[in-house]
């Protein structure tokens, strides 16, 4: 066996023998390096024949490729092993159980929390839930609701509007969670009883509003549904949410383009000392908006204002929810802080 190859055959075993990569450097040094075993033998070529170059040049050269190409294959042989080692030890069991501690449990968000709540107490008077999508046609979120062209409400400052789809749909984030109730209405026969929680989109952010909020709405639509039904509804939802055993209601009128009549509703309560406290006191805390259902509104979902009547009303979800556990911002509720869930969750 010639030096060349007796050289191949040392640093092949030795680049094979390299058991990470601090060993493999070592090796690639010595026979790479400046003084290396190789590097020296590529120097010798400058001082030889022109017929000499011509026959040791390509064995040198060759020589140089293959312990190259040895050490890049070990040095990924090396890598991969190193991570297999790794994700061995940094493996998760997912299936095992959680150890019990504060520190580990979820919890359910308070928006969560009101939303189980509310649908609780609405399905205990006969109320099932609707839900929809929160991007809507321009037409069920506001034409089908009675909103006129023009109305402030569509304008870009208080609306999120998407591109139209293909069809040329202009589209938006809803505003409200009306266009589920207008969707149940085009798609159910009365009697209808839903409440219709959600996600809702709206131009606005400060301590008490931020861009996408939550809110309840619900609609009854039957022959003979009217305002007293109405005020029950909601009378006995506050003295159950806010587990009062009576509970004082102001409705004082208002307008919305898709109720008329329409109400804003406060309860009575106290805010003596910083707290607020329901079912007592002098002050009053608007808490919904309400009313009978325009009858354009139940002409555009398909039915007879003559024959078919109801009533509908809305809230917001985050603001009860900051009322019943005595939040002064909204904005945490989005910032995902656990040390703020752990303390409400
Ligand atoms: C087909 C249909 C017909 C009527 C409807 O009326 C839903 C209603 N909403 C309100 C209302 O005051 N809502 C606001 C309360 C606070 S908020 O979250 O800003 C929205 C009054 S009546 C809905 C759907």
């Amino acid at each position: 066996m010639t030096d060349l190859n007796h050289l191949e055959h040392d640093l092949i075993t030795q680049v094979e023998a390299a058991g990470d990569e601090a060993a493999l450097e070592t090796v690639r040094v010595a026979a790479l390096g400046k003084k290396g075993s190789v590097s020296e033998l590529l120097k010798t070529l400058g001082a030889m024949s022109p017929e000499e170059r011509k026959e040791r040049g390509p064995l040198i050269n060759g020589l140089r490729d293959k312990v190259q190409t040895a050490i890049a294959t070990k040095k990924e042989t090396l890598a991969e092993a190193a991570l297999d080692v790794r994700l061995a030890a940094e493996r998760v069991d997912v299936t095992l159980p959680v150890q019990e501690g504060p520190e580990t449990r979820g919890r359910i968000h308070p928006i969560s929390q009101v939303i189980e709540e509310l649908t609780a107490i609405f399905a205990d008077m006969g109320f099932s839930v609707a839900e929809g999508p929160d991007i809507e046609t321009d037409y069920l979120n506001f034409t089908a609701l009675n909103f006129p062209e023009g109305h402030p409400a569509r304008e870009m400052h208080d609306t999120f509007f998407l591109a139209p789809d293909e069809k040329g749909e202009r589209k938006v984030l809803r505003t409200h969670t009306s266009p589920v109730q207008v969707r149940t209405m085009m798609s159910q026969k009365p009697p209808i009883r839903v409440i219709c929680p959600g996600r809702t989109y709206r131009h606005d952010s400060d301590q008490t509003h931020t861009p996408m909020f939550h809110q309840v709405e619900g609609l009854v639509i039957d022959t003979e549904a009217n305002i007293a039904h109405m005020k029950w509804i909601l009378e006995e939802f506050c003295k159950a949410f806010f587990e009062v055993e009576q509970v004082k209601m102001r409705f004082r009128p208002s307008f919305f383009p898709f109720t008329e009549p329409s109400a804003e509703v406060d309860i009575q309560c106290s805010r003596k000392g910083g707290e607020i406290r329901f079912g007592e006191g002098e002050d009053w805390l608007e808490i919904l908006g309400c009313g009978m259902v325009h009858p354009n509104v139940l002409r555009n979902c398909g039915l007879d204002p003559d024959q078919y009547q109801g009533f509908a009303w809305g809230m917001g979800i985050d603001r009860i929810a900051m009322l019943k556990y005595g939040m002064p911002d909204l904005r945490p509720f989005f910032e995902a802080d656990v040390r703020w869930l752990n303390h409400y969750g």
